[in-house]
């Protein structure tokens, strides 16, 4: 089998004039969790549908393992595929559909996945009409995780988990990796792809803008921090990583911080802070500030 999981290669969908996807060209390296990273429409399920043969390419072709994508039958028994939106069959319950999955997939360590549902707490007695979005995904993550398929693919995996089920996904990635399995998941979070992934690619109305490692990625990665203080002005403009100083009022700064925040709140530490609050940007200020201000397309 070849080292490449996945290739997109010149992979073009256009919906009418709307071009939802423009020449991607794209290796997932065998063993490697993969990260794909965009704003909300950017192309990502588009992509995931066209790499497992689920729509078909205006132009340009995937493969699986070397198999072409279109070939649906032979590239599935190499991934498990785990959709934005689970739609289960809404009068079995949990343990019947992972009963069913586990017959019908390229094969399932029970043990695994009985300790998954526990992980997961999964009340599997239940019929799947009862399930919330958050517990649906978890069937097809438990399902998904537990297949010894050499491929997991995972669109938007932890859009319906709280943060504890999202700490038992990012342990369930580390051991998919560690067993030799590739993971490729979709993410509109930057720290959710910055906690697990080796590798990203940054997709952005339907072009590729980057692919990046995670310390390349990092790099990006900009808080914005605003500070009230009584004492002195601090000397923040000297500080490593810290730009775009600027006095919102009397006593009163902004800047952004990016790297280990440690010299700026030694920096800090004489100024009287009254109240520091810091916040993430959103993907799409990281987007506009990394990449310009044009949206794109
Ligand atoms: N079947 C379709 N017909 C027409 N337009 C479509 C279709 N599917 C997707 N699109 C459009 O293609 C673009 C990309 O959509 P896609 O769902 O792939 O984005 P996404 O990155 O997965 O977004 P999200 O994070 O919101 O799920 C959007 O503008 C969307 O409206």
């Amino acid at each position: 089998m070849t080292d490449i999981a996945l290739r997109a290669v010149h992979l073009t969908k256009r919906y009418g004039r709307l071009t939802a996807l423009d020449d991607l060209n794209l290796d997932v390296i065998r063993g490697e969790v993969f990260g794909f990273l965009g704003p909300n429409g950017a192309g990502k399920s588009t992509t995931i549908r066209l790499l497992l043969g689920l729509a078909r390419p205006s132009s340009g072709h995937a493969e699986v393992f070397g198999v072409a994508a279109a070939d649906v039958t032979r590239a599935h028994r190499l991934l498990a595929y785990v959709p934005a939106d689970v739609a289960l069959w809404p009068h079995m319950t949990g343990a019947e559909i992972l009963h069913l999955q586990a017959r019908t997939g390229p094969g399932t360590d029970l043990a695994y996945r009985d300790e998954l549902v526990d992980r997961f707490e999964l009340d599997p007695s239940k019929p799947a009409r009862t399930y919330s979005t958050g517990n649906r995904q978890k069937v097809a993550l438990i399902a998904a995780f537990a297949t010894r398929a050499p491929l997991l693919v995972l669109d938007e995996p932890t859009s319906g988990l709280d943060p504890l089920m999202e700490r038992e996904f990012r342990t369930a990635v580390r051991s998919a990796r560690d067993r030799g399995q590739t993971v490729f998941l979709s993410s509109h979070q930057l720290a959710e792809v910055e906690a697990v992934c080796d590798r990203v690619a940054i997709l952005r109305a339907g072009h590729l803008a980057d692919v990046a490692t995670m310390s390349g990625l990092r790099a990006l990665h900009r808080s914005e921090v605003t500070v009230s203080y009584t004492g002195p002005a601090p000397a923040l403009a000297v500080v490593p990583g810290v730009e775009a100083i600027t006095e919102t009022g009397e006593g009163q700064l902004r800047f952004t911080l990016t790297g280990p925040p440690a010299p700026a709140l030694r920096s800090l530490a004489a100024a009287g802070v009254t109240a520091l609050a810091v916040r993430e940007p959103s993907l799409e200020e990281v987007f506009l500030d990394y990449y310009g201000t044009e949206n794109g397309r």
